[in-house]
């Protein structure tokens, strides 16, 4: 079975192609710059090299169409025809309290991730375009999504609620949802079977730093606290959003600097984090750089960064009353040496020993990075989390029960 996963954004769209008979994937790319006269299109077939086209592509119906036609194209498609395609599955990113599992879109699906747009509102509008860019191009595929938020409904009430009043709860549903679920729940289980133990006794905090940052206490391989609350905007410090602030900041910088909500709410989103800080970039690979070459603004960001990473760790091992490893992911996690090594050498106390050789080495593949006596391990394990919105899809297909 053909599988296409996607991960639609508000200006652009991921997409792979798996064959599920083993899991490969067929061809990869994404659509950015959506909505605009120069938006670009890369494609990369696999064992071939990449494709890029610069074109007008003003909505994701067309978008999604330029990946078919990529996709079946004379030369560098993989398919001879979109119908060797069996399904679609959608990363969603809020899901609020209904889903705790991934499901097949019928019309309840789609109403509740619409009822769900004012608590992702980057997000959940986004990918309802992706599903009805599909439905439009390939009207009868079946379409499964793959909720961040499902894997974070095993949080105790204690973690998910706020110390605010309660009708806020339970009228509006406010409370900690996390997300990047399905990444968590990956690196969880890879490094239960590096460890070559049982997920169910291991305690984990997984650290998922990319664009969006979150990291998880993962107990017994059920999530019992994240990082990421309401919105993807609490936690840790990120590229552009702040992370957690005195929430009384809101209506003081408001106040003080004549700010409108929506202003506000770009402010901590988008021009906070390691962007506001270095004054230079939001990309862990310039701060590093130029931290290296001595700017004092970059070094402070990269210092923030990493001693609100470090406090959140230390506080999830008080959460479960100890831990066995600690797991780095996605961009930053994968790839930042520097990062990684700045973490585990100040948890020392906890019982981490870096190995700093097996730190620096350049690898994509899951390893430790600490010494074989260390009793808390510390691990970097590339999240996929494409290939579980394919298997999902796969499973919804193959038990074809779960339409609500
Ligand atoms: N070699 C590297 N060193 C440090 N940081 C890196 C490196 N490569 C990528 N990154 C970081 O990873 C981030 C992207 O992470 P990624 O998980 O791909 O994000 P997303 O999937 O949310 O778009 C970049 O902004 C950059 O900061
Ligand atoms: C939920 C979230 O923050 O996602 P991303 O990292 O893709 O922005
Ligand atoms: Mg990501």
């Amino acid at each position: 079975m053909n599988i296409l996963v996607i991960n639609a954004g508000s200006s652009s769209l991921k997409f792979q192609l798996y064959d599920m008979t083993d899991e490969s994937v067929l061809a990869k790319g994404k659509v950015e710059r959506i909505g605009m006269e120069s938006a670009i299109l890369s494609y990369e077939p696999a064992g071939k090299p990449e494709v890029r086209e610069v074109r007008e592509i003003l909505e994701h119906t067309t978008a999604i169409r330029k990946v078919l036609d990529i996709l079946v194209h004379k030369e560098f498609g993989v398919l001879k025809s979109a119908s060797e395609i069996q399904a679609v599955g959608h990363r969603v990113v809020h899901g609020g309290e209904s889903f705790s599992s991934s499901v097949l879109i019928g019309d309840e699906v789609k109403r509740e991730i619409r009822r769900l747009f004012d608590l992702a509102p980057l997000h959940n509008p986004a990918h309802m375009l992706g599903i009805q860019a599909v439905e439009a191009n390939m009207p009868d595929i079946p379409q499964a999504v793959v909720f961040d938020t499902a894997f974070h409904q095993t949080m105790p009430p204690f973690a998910y609620l706020y110390p605010i009043p309660m009708v806020l709860y339970k009228k509006h549903k406010i409370r900690r949802y996390g997300f990047h679920g399905t990444s968590h729940a990956y690196v969880s289980e890879r490094a239960a079977a590096f460890l070559g133990k049982p997920l169910k006794e291991l305690k984990l905090v997984t650290c998922h730093i990319g664009n969006g940052a979150s990291c998880a206490a993962v107990m017994e391989g059920r999530s019992v606290d994240t990082s990421m609350g309401l919105t993807p905007l609490e936690g840790l410090m990120m590229g552009t959003r702040s992370g957690d602030i005195d929430p009384a900041i809101v209506p003081f910088a408001m106040s003080k600097e004549d700010l409108t909500l929506a202003e506000v709410n770009s402010m901590l989103n988008k021009h906070s984090g390691l962007l506001a800080i270095s004054g230079l970039s939001s990309d862990m690979r310039e701060i590093t750089e130029a931290r290296e070459a001595g700017d004092r603004n970059a070094a402070l960001a990269f210092d923030m960064y990493e001693y609100r990473l470090r406090k959140f760790i230390g506080s999830y091992a008080a959460a479960m009353n100890g831990i066995d490893a600690i797991v780095f992911t996605a961009g930053v996690g994968e790839n930042s040496a520097a990062l990684r090594a700045a973490v585990c050498r100040n948890l020392s106390f906890l019982g981490v020993k870096l190995d700093d050789a097996a730190n620096e080495a350049r690898s994509s593949e899951e390893r430790a990075i600490t010494t074989p006596d260390s009793p808390v391990a510390s691990l970097v394990i590339p999240t996929n989390e494409e290939l579980v919105i394919a298997r999902d899809t796969h499973q919804l297909i193959l038990n074809r029960d779960h339409v609500v």
